[in-house]
This record gives C-alpha cells, sequence and structure tokens, in this order.
C-alpha cells in the first residue's frame, strides 16, 4: 500500500460491492464502514500514515472515495462514509484511528436497531393471516415481515423473482427459513398474484425529498399494479436511505450494469446488433406508495422531507473529497 492508495481490505470490500457479492443497501452500508475501520488499523500501523495525522487523514478520505465510487443509487453508502469520517478527530494518528473505529462500530450497532425498531413498525400494518407479495431482497422488508411472524401472526408470502440478478431467491429462503410459506413466481405474473396479497412490502435504495422511493428495477411498476388492484404497498427504509442531496435539487444517478446481466455473451452474439440496457433500480412516485416505515415510524410519502431535515440539515458534506 503506498500512502494514498487504500489498503488491501477497502480495496476487497469495494470489489465485492462493485460486483454484488456485497448487495443491498444497508449491507453496503455496513460492509463500507467496517472498511474504514479496517483502514485505519492498516493505516495506523506502517508507513507515513503511522506518524503523520495529515497523512492519516488523506488515506482515510482516499479510501472513502474508492468505496464511494463503487455504485452509484444507494445513499447508505455516501451516508455511512458521511457519518464515519465526519467523526474522525484528534491530535495524533492514535486518537485519529480510535475515533474512526468508535464511529464505524457505533455505526454498525445504529444500523441494527434501526432495522429491529422499523422492524416493529412495519410488522404493526401486517395482520394474522395476511399474504405479502415481495420484491427483490431487502433486508429492511423481510426485517418487518419476520417482526410479524414474532408477533405470532401467521403470514405467507408470495416472492417475485427479480430479473436479472433473482435476488427474490434469496428472500424466498429467508421467508422459508422463518417459518413463512413461499410461492416464487416471475416478475411478470405479479399482476395474476396481486388479488390474492395482502400488502406489498419493498426496501429501498434511496428515498428522495420529494418521497420518491428509489428501489430495484421493477418496484415501480408493481406499486402501480399494486395500486390499480387496491392492494396498500409500503417501503421498509431505515433513515440512512434519505438521500439529503435531494434537498437541494439534486438527483439521484439510476445505475446502468452490464448487459452481460440480461443476456449471456452466447445469445448476445446470436442476437447480434440490437441495444440492451440494464438499469438497476427506478423511481416509485410518492402518490403510488401508502407508507415509507422508518425506525422513528410510519410516514406518508409527502411527509418524508420533515424527517429528512430534522436529520440531516440542510444538505450533505463530502467528508471524503480532497481538501
Ligand atoms: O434494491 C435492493 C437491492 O438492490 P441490489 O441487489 O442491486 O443491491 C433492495 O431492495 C434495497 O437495497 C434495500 O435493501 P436493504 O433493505 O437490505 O437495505
Amino acid at each position: 500500500m503506498t500512502d494514498t492508495e487504500p489498503a488491501a481490505p477497502v480495496r476487497e470490500t469495494a470489489e465485492s460491492i462493485a460486483t454484488m457479492e456485497i448487495r443491498g443497501a444497508a449491507t453496503i452500508a455496513a460492509a463500507a464502514a467496517e472498511a474504514l475501520a479496517e483502514q485505519a488499523e492498516a493505516a495506523a500501523a506502517s508507513g507515513e500514515t503511522a506518524s503523520d495525522p495529515t497523512a492519516f487523514r488523506a488515506s482515510m478520505r482516499a479510501a472513502g472515495r474508492t468505496l464511494r465510487e463503487t455504485r452509484p443509487t444507494a445513499v447508505s453508502l455516501p451516508n455511512a462514509l458521511r457519518y464515519v469520517l465526519q467523526r474522525m478527530e484528534g491530535e495524533t494518528v492514535d486518537e485519529l484511528r480510535r475515533s474512526v473505529i468508535g464511529a464505524s462500530d457505533a455505526f454498525v450497532r445504529q444500523l441494527d436497531r434501526a432495522q429491529e425498531d422499523l422492524g416493529q413498525v412495519g410488522a404493526n400494518r401486517l395482520a394474522d393471516g395476511d399474504t405479502v407479495m415481495t420484491h427483490c431482497h431487502s433486508t429492511d422488508a423481510l426485517a418487518c415481515i419476520e417482526a410479524a411472524v414474532d408477533q405470532g401472526k401467521s403470514i405467507s408470502a408470495v416472492v417475485k423473482e427479480t430479473r436479472p440478478r433473482q435476488q427474490g431467491h434469496i428472500t424466498a429462503e429467508q421467508l422459508r427459513d422463518a417459518g413463512v410459506p413461499v410461492t416464487l413466481i416471475v416478475d411478470s405474473a405479479a399482476r395474476r398474484y396481486l388479488d390474492e396479497v395482502d400488502h406489498v412490502v419493498v426496501g429501498a435504495d434511496s428515498i428522495a425529498a420529494d418521497g420518491g422511493v428509489i428501489n430495484k428495477i421493477g418496484t415501480s411498476g408493481l406499486a402501480v399494479n399494486a395500486r390499480e388492484r387496491g392492494v396498500p404497498i409500503m417501503t421498509a427504509a431505515q433513515t440512512i436511505k434519505l438521500h439529503p442531496e435531494t434537498l437541494t435539487g439534486h438527483t439521484i444517478e439510476i445505475e446502468m450494469r452490464d448487459e452481460s446481466e440480461v443476456v449471456d455473451p452466447e445469445a448476445r452474439e446470436e442476437i447480434g446488433e440490437i441495444d440492451v440496457e440494464n438499469p438497476a433500480f427506478d423511481v416509485t412516485p410518492p402518490r403510488y406508495m401508502d407508507a415509507i416505515v422508518t425506525e422513528h415510524g410510519q410516514f406518508p410519502p409527502e411527509s418524508i422531507v420533515t424527517l429528512m431535515r430534522e436529520l440531516f440539515g440542510e444538505g450533505a458534506e463530502e467528508p471524503w473529497a480532497e481538501p
């Protein structure tokens, strides 16, 4: 490692986030915070960063930039980096190291607690005997369903497979392990099954100031169909999913992923000269979402801006940027 090049654990975490071995907004946030703690340990142990607080700080910012550049849509990633790097303080390398490790630990603990708390709120919206429909794999959404089961409610699930990467299979396995009877369907069967469903529960990668929910591609179509069938839909999202930059008019970048996730290279050869596009996320307008469930309670999407201001003020700092 040179003094500005992040340590191996940061590079490995960044690679795992980019290739989606580590995925899902909350999991990405925890991994990023933990990688910063590992960077602090490594930087305090060797080279110029071990004796020079300025070099140490620069190496932490560089690690933040490497992690930030992996995936653009889930705001939990920059929010995690912000939380840890804003709490980096001290005159000596040892003080700086300890502050980073303390902030990283506190962040991960808060994530777990927030998920538990929002799970209770989401569970209260579900009734004994309900069938829920899910999209993609969201640990926040699963927390609601699992909490409902823990409350003694009998819940069953219709799980969308979620092309192209089929994260629905992970959801199906986890719900099965929680004792929830699961029916797995292809995405295009969702509308047909909505008549048998009492609630749609999804997660979020980001929530915009106007209450728009950014989540796995297909969420917005599901929400429109759910509204048309009269099925309530909630987003389970802890507040690290609130996107502070949208308070000042910025839009959220939708990640475009490689076409090989949609068509395998052999089939691609055969298809020849056509465009293949693979947007990973979409935006559900607030009017199609019934509630955003957070660790602070549930909110109508249009009022989420109040919570966002309270938690993030008027904007977003970038403590990983070069001074
Ligand atoms: O859209 C996805 C995952 O997309 P990908 O698989 O592309 O990362 C999830 O619904 C959110 O990230 C919320 O997940 P969680 O509730 O676990 O934060």
